[in-house]
């Protein structure tokens, strides 16, 4: 009888072993495989075992698969689940959801899904209609749908994977660019009732007076990815979106004045939730009233042992990394990925202060804003080596021009996006955009080595116990590095841009490298402005999972 749900020993363990089973690799949020079959000596015969092609991959394939005892389980847009032999790729079920395509064709950022969630039997699944949907592991047959959040009022859904913690099945919805309050459930993983329900914008008494007026109401939030979970302490970690209006026209006087005064909590944070009940334990606000849509919802939560200290490293969207204590989320360090930052002139690595920040009024702001819109870091995540205790992380270099605008928020008949300026990505002063991937201490942010593209990657980084990193990039080539020194040792083109995450598994005790390839996020319809071909003519409505082993 094969396992219908993962192991609490590999959840908790540093290292992804057989399985994948849960989106960041582990609860330690690695995205490490303790596999070693394929590694720094034999990558190089490494290709094709397999593909599967999902239908309808409108926006491409952005999903981070699972994989179960040698089954392989991933989502493609429109939330189309698929379970697959890990070994040859025949198709062991399938199912579509029936959406309300209506809905689907209004919302501004569909239809795309990054990712799902194994546990108590089932597959779990988010919508972005709204609902969260459980299959049965074993034959995909619907277990129970249940619908969160009304987006026939809101154009919000769910795009990013749900977190199995204990018996609940914890999902963040979109937020920030609209006007709600950004919630993230706790729902019973066998029954599909809704238990508790966290709302990111003034979730608490002491948070909403950090909201001027009636600013509440419209405040955006929401918690779009997956955060991970603590289970010696019992704690849900998740990072937040940004508050709405992105852009706030109030200048330096915005603790009183514009759309948001205050704070704004809980966006652009960390929150550390009690899994059980949904009630906040603590919090950092990464950076208070964010004016630069500077999400704190992207990418991963490092757990870290180190010289006696539980730490937990986490990436902004604005390029900084901030590192915290695991008991209480005080800070302990932050350092810049990336080069080319002036929303700040820096933040204070002892107290996460920010200094020098730019508060801009009504119009053109100057110089341009620097990381751009798309963030000198993307939703996708790094990747940590316990091996070698280097993080890998990609970073982007890029700027903007923008214009704040005033806006009054659009709630009837449904409500819009509500963005509060006109951006267009520009080169920053210090060279073109550009990305890089680099090898870092995850505490320090002293960087071992760098890799540069001309184009940023957008797709999640694997590191492996073969002494591997891989970075699927944005023109279609998956690369090996070597991941002491970054000497590449393997690449193989896909054909079509990276955006979704890549793992490892193991099926038939062989080891498996999988890989989802199709081009279509919101940062990548950047590229088209910034770098013309190959974006120009790279198609965002197709792609397919690549599936490579070492040749026989
Ligand atoms: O605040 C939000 O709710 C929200 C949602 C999303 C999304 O659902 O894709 C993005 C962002 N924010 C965001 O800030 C961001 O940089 C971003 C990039 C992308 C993309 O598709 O590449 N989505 C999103
Ligand atoms: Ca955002």
């Amino acid at each position: 009888q094969a396992p219908t749900q993962p192991q609490e020993a590999a959840l908790n363990a540093e290292a992804a072993q057989n399985d994948w089973p849960t989106y960041h690799g582990t609860y330690k949020s690695y995205h490490y495989s303790g596999l070693d079959q394929i590694n720094t000596g034999n990558v190089k015969n490494l290709e094709v075992a397999w593909m599967h092609f999902p239908e309808r991959a409108t926006r491409g394939v952005q999903s981070t698969p699972l994989a179960l005892d040698g089954v392989l389980y991933y989502s493609g847009s429109y939330s189309r689940i698929y379970a697959l032999d890990g070994a040859t790729g025949k198709t062991i079920w399938a199912y579509a959801p029936e959406l309300d395509e209506d809905l689907v064709s209004k919302q501004t950022h569909s239809p795309y899904n990054r990712g799902i969630a194994i546990g108590h039997g089932n597959l779990y699944v988010g919508t972005v209609d709204g609902r969260l949907i459980a299959l049965n592991l074993k034959d995909g047959k619907p277990v129970w749908d249940t619908k969160l959040l009304d987006s026939k009022k809101m154009t919000v859904g769910f795009t990013g994977a749900p977190l199995v913690v204990k018996d609940k099945v914890i999902i963040g919805a979109q937020g920030g660019e609209w006007p709600h309050r950004g919630p993230i459930f706790g729902v019973d993983g066998k029954t599909g009732q809704k238990k508790w329900e966290f709302f990111t914008v003034a979730g608490t008494e002491e948070a909403m007076k950090t909201w001027g007026g009636d600013s509440w109401r419209t405040g955006g939030g929401g918690g779009w990815m997956p955060g991970t979970y603590d289970p010696e302490t019992n704690t849900v970690w998740w990072g937040t979106a940004n508050p709405a209006p992105l852009y706030d026209w109030s200048g330096a006087d915005w603790k009183k004045s514009g759309p948001r005064p205050g704070d704004n909590l809980y966006t652009t944070s960390v929150i550390a939730l009690d899994p059980d009940s949904g009630k906040l334990k603590f919090y950092h606000q990464e950076l208070p009233h964010d004016a630069w849509d500077f999400d704190s919802s992207v990418g991963e939560f490092v757990m870290l042992d180190r010289g006696g200290k539980k730490l937990v490293v986490h990436a902004n969207k604005s390029g900084y990394v901030f590192v915290y204590d695991r008991s209480n989320a005080k800070v302990e360090n932050v350092w810049p990925l990336v080069k080319n930052i002036n929303f700040v002139k820096s933040i204070d690595p002892k107290t996460g202060e920010l200094i020098g920040r730019r508060d801009f009024s009504e119009g053109k702001v100057d110089p341009p804003l620097c990381p751009a819109i798309m963030g000198g870091i993307s939703w996708n995540s790094g990747a940590y080596s316990p091996k070698n205790g280097l993080f890998y992380r990609i970073g982007q270099e890029w700027c903007m021009e923008l214009t704040v605008e005033k806006t009054t928020p659009v709630l009837e008949p449904m409500a819009q996006l509500n963005l509060g300026a006109t951006f267009k990505a520009v080169a920053p002063p210090d060279g073109p955009a550009r990305g890089h991937l680099s090898a870092r201490d995850p505490v320090t942010g002293a960087k071992k080595w760098e890799v540069n593209y001309k184009y940023p990657p957008l797709a999640s980084v694997l590191a492996t116990a073969g002494n591997l990193v891989f970075v699927p990039d944005a023109e279609g080539v998956v690369h090996a590095y070597n991941a002491d020194t970054g000497e590449e040792l393997w690449s193989r083109n896909n054909g079509v841009g990276h955006n979704g995450g890549i793992i490892s598994y193991m099926a038939g005790g062989k080891q498996y490298v999988a890989v989802p390839a199709g081009w279509g996020s919101l940062v990548g319809d950047e590229f088209v402005a910034l770098f013309g071909e190959p974006f120009k003519s790279m198609s965002k409505n197709t792609g397919a999972l690549v599936v490579f082993a070492l040749r026989q």
